[in-house]
């Protein structure tokens, strides 16, 4: 578990991996919190279609119903990172239809909208106002 902090807030952020070997351990560090964030390599496009199918199986459970999601195309500083939208439709976020669902474009390299990602983390927090 990390903090992050930002004027006065702090979010506790855990940090799961996504080799196939961890997957079955998100439901269990999902339940409960205040929002989800996927984080996709938008430049991998090969791997969207597992991307999908993963995060929809995940959404299905019953224990994680209106738990906000926001979905992360990272890195795209590289020439081949999908848009936005063709990353939205390739992962189905159309389809997602009992919770709020936000996606944003990032490369964490280059330090592209991570302001824009705290502030939708902070919104979203358990003691927003
Ligand atoms: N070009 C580019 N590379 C990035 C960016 N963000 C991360 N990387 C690189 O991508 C590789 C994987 O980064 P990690 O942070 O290990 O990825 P991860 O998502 O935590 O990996 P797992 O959770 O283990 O699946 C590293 O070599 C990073 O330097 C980005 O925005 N742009």
């Amino acid at each position: 578990m990390r903090k992050v902090t930002k004027g006065n807030v702090t979010i506790k952020v855990w940090d799961l991996g996504g080799q196939r070997r961890f997957r079955t351990m998100w439901e269990r560090y999902c339940r409960g919190v205040s929002v989800i964030v996927y984080v996709v390599d938008a430049a991998d496009r090969d791997s969207v279609p597992i991307s999908r199918s993963e995060l929809h199986d995940l959404l299905m459970k019953p224990s994680l119903s209106g738990i906000p999601l926001l979905v992360l195309g990272n890195k795209i500083d590289k020439s081949e990172a999908l848009s936005k939208q063709a990353l939205v439709d390739q992962l189905g976020l159309d389809s997602i239809t009992d919770k709020e669902v936000c996606c944003y474009m990032i490369s964490c390299k280059d330090s592209i909208n991570i302001d824009v990602v705290i502030d939708w983390l902070i919104k979203h927090s358990k003691t927003a106002t």
